[in-house]
């Protein structure tokens, strides 16, 4: 990576660089020229850096297993890249498990996830002969039992880990909708449960603390307790889950996943675990960085002594993570990365919401004009797929870059797509 002018190195996509005049290139591939063929907002994927992560995850993790969370962006395009990787995929509903056999991903490296999942979504993943289902509840064992297919499984406990992250996605504390409870006894009853059935087999035990989690020390208390907990019913399997906090902005440096996973190795080889008994799941880790988003703006208005809004054509619909948890990010002008980025705006979206603020505080050239692209960085992980077509927005394009090329993985909706579901009365 050259000299990317005003965008920090651990904010781009690994094969950024930026020509002379201060465009942002993006694979190969002129970010302006991208818009130009492909419309705007623009969700731009780096490929190189999928699989630059895909392998350091893989790498770090010697020879454990690395699930690939697909919530974090559940497309056929990456479930490919996921085969061709060699890790697994990790699904939490049926659109999410088709998109990965759709892929190519190999039905044995499948898990099935999900806190509420159906006859169909069971049915499926049984036909299907997924590597694992992860089973969450009691129901859930009487729903299998029901159906009467046989599965290897895991169970998910909730190991009473109170990961420091936003509220929202927080998963492994005692008071929690996901697993089963290890403090009440649920979990060693649901243990015992599957060991006493005929038809599913207990290969392995798994947790999730949470999301955007930073401190090593939260994964460790959850491997201390699930390692005891696995070694106590000679369980096999053990998935720590994911949840590998990446940084968004200027000031936020952060581990690597090649660092998050060769800790997490050493601390399963300190319990005396072989790697072959231990998996897993990163998502956000894995495709965050990897995207930007593109915009084109729209409205600049000052309101003098109060703030300038900045309006792109996107908003809260291709981005609801500022709007649900208050997350930050960072914006550029993806044609003038050389020129001072000193005017502070809020860098508001055309949905109509006062909420619907991208970065409340962004710093853009003070002579910003209508017209001009406006980059997100790392929106790779929970944009396009949280987004919703609130306010009858169609959804942007997905393109994928590499090697002086682009592959459109996701078209832009037209607005003929926005009526398909609707029945005309
Ligand atoms: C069961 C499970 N595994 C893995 C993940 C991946 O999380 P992240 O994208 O934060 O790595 C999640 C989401 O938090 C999850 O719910
Ligand atoms: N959607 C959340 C992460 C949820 C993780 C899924 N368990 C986010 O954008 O940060």
């Amino acid at each position: 990576m050259g000299d990317l002018g005003v965008l920090p190195d651990h904010l781009a996509p690994h094969t950024a660089a930026v020509d002379a005049l201060g465009e942002l290139i993006i694979g190969g591939m002129r970010v302006s020229e991208l818009v130009r063929q492909y419309g705007s907002p623009l969700f731009i994927y780096d490929e190189n850096h999928l699989r630059t992560r895909m392998r350091e995850a893989t790498e770090g993790f010697g020879g454990g297993r690395v699930i690939y969370a697909s919530k974090a962006f559940p497309s056929v395009a990456m479930a490919r890249l996921i085969s061709e990787e060699g890790l697994w995929w990790d699904a939490a509903s049926q659109g999410e498990l088709e998109a990965g056999l759709r892929g190519g991903v190999q039905p044995k490296r499948v898990i099935l996830h999900g806190n509420n999942k159906s006859f169909d979504e069971l049915r499926m993943a049984i036909d299907a002969k997924v590597g694992r289902i992860v089973v969450d509840s009691f129901d859930e064992i009487d729903r299998l039992d029901y159906l009467g297919g046989s599965a290897s499984v895991w169970l998910r406990i909730t190991p009473g880990i109170e990961a420091h992250t936003h509220a929202y996605v927080r998963t492994g504390q005692q008071d929690s909708k996901f697993g089963f409870n290890l403090a009440n006894g649920d979990a060693h009853r649901a243990i015992a449960r599957v060991k006493a059935s005929s038809h599913l087999m207990l290969s392995g035990l798994h947790c999730h603390i949470g999301s955007q989690v930073f401190a090593l020390g939260s994964f460790r208390d959850a491997i201390d307790v699930m390692v005891t907990l696995a070694k106590d019913e000679g369980v096999e399997e053990l998935c720590i889950g994911g949840g590998f906090g990446v940084g968004y902005l200027r000031d936020e440096r952060v581990p690597t996943i090649g660092e998050w996973t060769s800790w997490l190795r050493e601390a399963f080889v300190a319990h005396g675990m072989r790697d072959q008994q231990t998996f897993i799941e990163p998502g956000r880790a894995i495709v965050a960085a990897a995207a930007v988003t593109v915009y084109t703006v729209g409205v600049i208005k000052e309101i003098p002594g109060v703030r300038t809004y900045v309006a792109v054509d996107g908003g809260m619909s291709d981005n609801p993570r500022p709007v649900l948890y208050g997350s930050g990010y960072e914006a550029f002008t993806s044609s003038r990365l050389f020129d001072p980025h000193d005017m502070t705006v809020a860098l508001v979206g055309k949905h109509c919401e006062s909420g619907d603020v991208l970065v409340r505080e962004a710093r853009l050239p003070t002579d910003l004009q209508v017209g001009e692209l406006v980059m997100t960085p790392v929106t790779g992980a929970y944009g396009y797929a949280m987004g919703s077509n609130y306010n009858k927005l169609p959804r942007p394009a997905v393109v994928l870059v590499g090697h002086g090329q682009a592959r459109l993985i996701a078209r832009r909706e037209t607005i003929d797509d926005l009526f398909r579901l609707e029945v005309d009365g």
